[in-house]
């Protein structure tokens, strides 16, 4: 039977279980040191603790549940790692480098029920969510990975805009967050942490009122209600007006600041009209609220989409510049590999599954 990851359990949550098992809760600190600061992948490897409890560990836990499948490095340093869960789904996670440090791109579930419609991780629907130490878990591989480069290089920052909508899984998001951000461990601070979201509105405000203390995105992508229920049926039970209220309390509640992601898609949401829309829309929130543009990365599935030229993106960019709109163009990373989110999983389930059917057909033969 398959064990959860270590990972997924905060100290505290660490020290509650050991006490429950009978354990000295001070022996958390011990296995957080072990897993975070040795990074030691095997229970075996952490001498420190009495036996009985390594024995009491190894039969409740793993420490590494995730398989890497395959790797994929882009000419640009950027890597994108696809690995096999337990029960033999695949996911994606991904180390970007930046002038600022290494940030990795985490995925929070098995598919998407969201269905985006220019979005490669929607085109296979959510099987599951990941638990808390899955998601740990693929920050942890990066650094594993990283360690044994021996670069001295290390994870900064984190996103979480792999494949899946995070406020879907609120819980195991929260806890993921808890556990990298915590000093004892990774150390990541939450002002280096930015959750995206596709705009959940009630789990907006919840996170506004918790205190995980990360960034927040949200995938806006359209000026009006029209347009973004066209590529972003999520628009039909969270339109644009609940929407921004849900942004003005999070605001008003953190004092931080929030992003507005915006995806430019030839000729449906880049036009100059649109543009000037989104600057009223953005309006008294511009102290606030910067607008990140991002060049859409073409997916086969999706192919009633294109990408917009660099003139109509500069053009789009200078409206908002116009109307005193903070904006900035996302750089982009690994655009020589499978880069779109979701496209390396959705293209190795097709193979596998092309296989299989060309195997059915011998055996049938
Ligand atoms: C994959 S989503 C995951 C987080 C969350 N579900 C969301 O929608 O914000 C992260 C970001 O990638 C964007 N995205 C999805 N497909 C894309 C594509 N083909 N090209 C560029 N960005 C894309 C999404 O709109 C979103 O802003
Ligand atoms: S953009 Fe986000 S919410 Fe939409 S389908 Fe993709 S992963 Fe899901």
């Amino acid at each position: 039977m398959s064990k959860p990851s270590i990972y997924g359990l905060t100290v505290d949550q660490l020290a509650a279980w050991l006490a429950e098992h009978g354990h000295k809760k001070s022996r958390a600190q011990l296995v957080w040191e072990g897993l975070y600061r040795k990074r030691v992948t095997a229970f075996s490897e952490m001498p420190e603790l009495k036996p009985e409890c390594r024995t009491l560990l190894e039969e409740h836990f793993a420490i590494q549940t995730l398989e890497e499948h395959t790797r994929q490095e882009s000419a640009d340093g950027t890597i994108k790692f696809l690995f096999r869960l337990q029960d033999g789904n695949l996911i994606e996670t991904v180390l970007m480098r930046h002038k600022f440090g290494l940030s990795v791109c985490v995925t929070t579930q098995v598919g998407c029920n969201i269905g985006c419609s220019f979005c490669a991780s929607g085109l296979l629907s959510k099987s599951r969510d990941l638990t808390s130490g899955e998601i740990v878990e693929q920050v942890m591989k990066v650094q594993l990975f990283l360690d044994g480069r021996q670069n001295n290089e290390r994870v900064s920052h984190i996103v979480v805009m792999g494949i899946g909508e995070p406020f879907d899984n609120f819980e195991h998001m929260s806890n993921f967050i808890r556990v990298i951000r915590d000093p004892k461990g990774l150390a990541i601070g939450p002002r280096h942490i930015t959750v995206s979201t596709s705009g959940l509105v009630p789990k907006i405000r919840e996170f506004a009122d918790s205190d995980l203390g990360t960034n927040l995105a949200i995938s806006l992508h359209a000026p009006n209600n029209d347009i973004r229920t066209r590529i972003m049926k999520i628009n039909r039970a969270y339109p644009i007006e609940p929407l921004m209220e849900a942004i003005d309390y999070y605001l008003e509640k953190t004092n931080r600041r929030i992003t507005l992601e915006y995806i430019l898609l030839k000729d449906v949401n880049d036009q100059p009209e649109h543009a000037q829309e989104l600057a009223e829309l953005v309006g008294s929130r511009r102290n606030l609220a910067n607008v990140n543009l991002i060049p859409y990365n073409p997916v086969d599935e999706h192919s009633q989409y294109q990408r917009s030229s660099k003139e109509t993106i500069t053009a789009f960019y200078d409206t908002l510049k116009k109307n005193n709109i903070s904006v900035s163009v996302r750089l982009e990373h690994g655009t020589d590999i499978d880069a779109a989110c979701g496209q390396l999983r959705s293209k190795q389930i097709q193979s596998d599954r092309a296989r299989g059917a060309k195997a059915n057909r011998a055996a049938n033969e």
